[in-house]
């Protein structure tokens, strides 16, 4: 159904404005009593709940998750639901979450897609710290890399790619998920609003969408930066506990994440690109994946100077950092124009030069 959707269509994605007819169009209505619910794995507003079940055809059965929706639930929160499952239904590709069907005529609607056994990305990573090899983590980047490019070939705008939207099979497959809420980011505990009250999840939006909701697929790219980064670091909170306006104001200041640790500068000179202020000079996902795919066949490019600390300030890549050239912590954190965050310094400890090199 979805190829042939696709192929009537042509390689383009179709946002249903009403997708209560839409789904009927493009999604396969499974029997309910196929479907045979085993726990509850995950609950999202108090309506909508994420279970592990099993879906039977024939004798045999298949692992599935099923996200169910109360009768109770708002007509918003209905259109929302099935608009998920129609933009998950137009799409087939090995990284991106595979829609099984849908049940809409039962008191619970539901979504069916495949089992990702091992749950959200972030928190996989958060529970494997220096567990996984490069090798396996450039996999997983790759993956996403790849089903990015496939959403940019199909003219989707995810606009909420992050570690907690991506899945893990049991084979430590990636797969982008949580589509659908992206057109609203109602439902992502990251996203707040934005001084023209649109809602968005800051650490990881770039800047022209902050400024001027401009999302493309360029700005697919800066997220997928700051994924590439949380999975180098296994899961760690992008910016840390830095507040969402110093986030803005560093980033305008030119400064960005620094490596992780143990992270091969190559790794983050590719992070960088992505955190390019200028749309037109992010890397193509396909030069992602290109770039990916040389590290992965040749990891003796990787063998460069590898970053020795993650608790570095972050990077102007452009300012001399040089601690020869100061004798106190002022004059440096004037002259590499971090002034203005001298109370975060202190807070954390960082008092004088000594306390600024134990960390550097
Ligand atoms: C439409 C859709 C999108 C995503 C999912 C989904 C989650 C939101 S979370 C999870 N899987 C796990 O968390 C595995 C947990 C393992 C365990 O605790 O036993 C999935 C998923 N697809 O597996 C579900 C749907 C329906």
């Amino acid at each position: 159904k979805t190829s042939e959707f696709l192929n009537k269509y042509g390689r383009t994605y179709v946002d249903y404005r009403d997708p209560h007819n839409g789904v009927k169009e493009i999604a396969t209505e499974l029997d309910q009593t196929k479907i045979k619910i085993e726990c509850v794995i995950g609950r999202g507003r108090w309506c909508l709940t994420v279970c592990r079940g099993k879906l039977i055809s024939g004798k045999t059965s298949i692992p599935v998750a099923v996200k169910r929706l109360k009768e109770g639930a708002s007509l918003i929160d209905h259109t929302n639901f099935l608009r998920e499952a129609c933009t998950m239904a137009q799409f087939d590709h090995p990284n991106i979450i595979q829609l099984k069907g849908v049940v809409t005529k039962s008191k619970w609607a539901m979504i069916i897609t495949e089992f990702m056994e091992n749950g959200s990305l972030d928190k996989f990573l958060q529970g494997k710290v220096n567990e996984l090899t490069a090798s396996r983590l450039l996999e997983m980047l790759r993956g996403i890399a790849s089903g990015m490019n496939y959403l940019s070939s199909i003219k989707y705008i995810h606009r909420d790619l992050a570690a907690r939207n991506i899945l893990v099979s049991s084979d430590l497959v990636c797969k982008v998920s949580d589509f659908g809420l992206s057109r609203t980011l109602e439902n992502d505990p990251q996203a707040t609003y934005t001084t023209q009250g649109g809602k968005i999840a800051l650490r990881w939006t770039a800047p022209e969408c902050i400024r001027f909701r401009q999302f493309t697929s360029a700005s697919d790219v800066w997220s997928y930066g700051i994924v590439m980064w949380e999975v180098m670091s296994y899961g760690e909170k992008p910016y840390w506990d830095m507040s969402n306006e110093v986030v803005t104001e560093v980033l305008e200041d030119g400064y960005r994440l620094p490596a992780p640790e143990n992270c091969p500068v190559s790794i983050h000179n590719l992070m960088l690109k992505c955190w390019s202020y200028e749309a037109k000079r992010r890397p193509h996902p396909i030069e992602i994946i290109r770039t990916l795919d040389q590290f992965i066949k040749q990891p003796n490019l990787l063998l460069d100077t590898k970053s020795h600390d993650a608790s570095a300030p972050l990077l102007n890549p452009d300012s001399p950092t040089s601690l020869n050239e100061v004798s106190t912590l002022d004059e440096w954190l004037d002259m590499v124009k971090l002034g203005k965050y001298r109370r975060s310094f202190h807070t954390n400890g960082i008092n004088d030069l000594e306390s600024l090199v134990h960390i550097s």
